[in-house]
């Protein structure tokens, strides 16, 4: 396994610079599903995540509590809620996104997880999948066969451990990693230090980003990002690859004003723009 590295060459060729004549109905809807009592922040961070990272429009669907702290936290956000209070038990929306990120802060409560289950029965639109949906899934493993062809999973290594089982050495995790990927046909993103992304048997290996990234609420953040290049219609392995690079350069860029330990995650969010224009200085 030799992998690609992601560096600026693999970026210009698939990055999409932005048309001058595009308007807000066609940059693309991502509606977040994500937050729980306590954990509306984890929507918070990923709804404001796809929003900096260019979708026109960015819906949040979140439990009844998280109605007021999304509206106030991001008014540029809509946001749709579920009938429970403290956590998601149905997840119905009347809306078209054209890219779904699910999981964040979404907890493992039985209805949350029946929600889950009924929501991929039904659903077709590109999926982003992290956090408690991935352990939803790790404990309901028929259901991984559910998810659309190329859906974007995004474990960090507990959240691996669990889909795929415990690995005795690395070369045995990306074996293990492919395989999976393999199977259900999707792609994942193995966070980490670095991080790498598999696509069935060819493996990237993200070249930004630092220790400032280990804080509360980065993958948070990635799942907003990856969405809202899936919304703005790039494959899903350009938007994975794309939003991996964008969130570790954000990092990079942010790390000479902040240091290691004061960066938080909304910091990534505040860079995102500095790192596009970035990728633009290099054309
Ligand atoms: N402000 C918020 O609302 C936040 C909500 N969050 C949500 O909280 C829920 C729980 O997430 P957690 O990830 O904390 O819980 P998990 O139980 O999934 O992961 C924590 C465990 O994984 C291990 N781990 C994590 N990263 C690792 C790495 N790089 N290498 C080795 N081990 C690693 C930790 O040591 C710990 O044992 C998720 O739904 C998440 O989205 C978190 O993102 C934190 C911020
Ligand atoms: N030491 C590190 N170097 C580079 N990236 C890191 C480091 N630690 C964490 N990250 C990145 O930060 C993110 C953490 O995601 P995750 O553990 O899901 O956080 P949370 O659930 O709190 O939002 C991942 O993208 C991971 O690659
Ligand atoms: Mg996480």
């Amino acid at each position: 396994m030799s992998p690609i590295y992601i560096d600026q060459n693999e970026i210009l060729k698939r990055y999409k610079p932005i048309d001058a004549h595009t308007h807000k109905g066609i940059q693309g809807h991502a509606l977040i599903i994500a937050g729980s009592y306590g954990k509306i922040g984890a929507a918070v961070l990923a709804s404001k995540g796809s929003l900096r990272t260019g979708c026109g429009l960015v819906t949040a669907f979140v439990p009844k509590c998280g109605y007021q702290i999304v509206q106030i936290a991001i008014p540029e956000a809509m946001v749709l809620t579920d009938v429970e209070k403290k956590y998601l038990s149905a997840i119905a929306f009347d809306i078209k996104p054209q890219a779904v990120g699910i999981g964040p802060g979404m907890g493992q409560e039985e209805p949350t997880q029946k929600a889950l289950h009924e929501f991929l029965i039904t659903n077709n639109i590109p999926l982003v999948v992290d956090a408690d949906a991935l352990n939803i899934l790790s404990k309901n493993r028929s259901w991984l066969t559910l998810l659309p062809s190329k859906t974007i999973l995004t474990p960090h290594p507990k959240e691996l451990e669990r889909l795929i089982g415990e690995w005795d050495s690395e070369e045995d995790k990306f074996e293990k990693t492919i395989a999976f990927s393999l199977h259900y046909d999707v792609i994942v993103v193995m966070k980490g230090a670095p991080t790498h992304i598999i696509d069935a048997e060819t493996v990237y290996r993200n070249t930004t980003g630092n220790a400032a990234l280990a804080t509360a609420g980065s993958g948070d953040v990635l799942t907003g990002i990856i969405t809202s290049l899936l919304a703005q219609s790039y494959e899903p392995i350009d938007a994975a690859i794309l939003g991996v690079y964008l969130h570790g350069l954000t990092a990079d860029i942010a790390l000479p004003e902040t240091g290691y330990q004061s960066f938080l995650a909304s910091d990534i969010i505040l860079t995102i723009g500095k790192a596009y224009l970035s990728l633009e200085n290099l054309e």
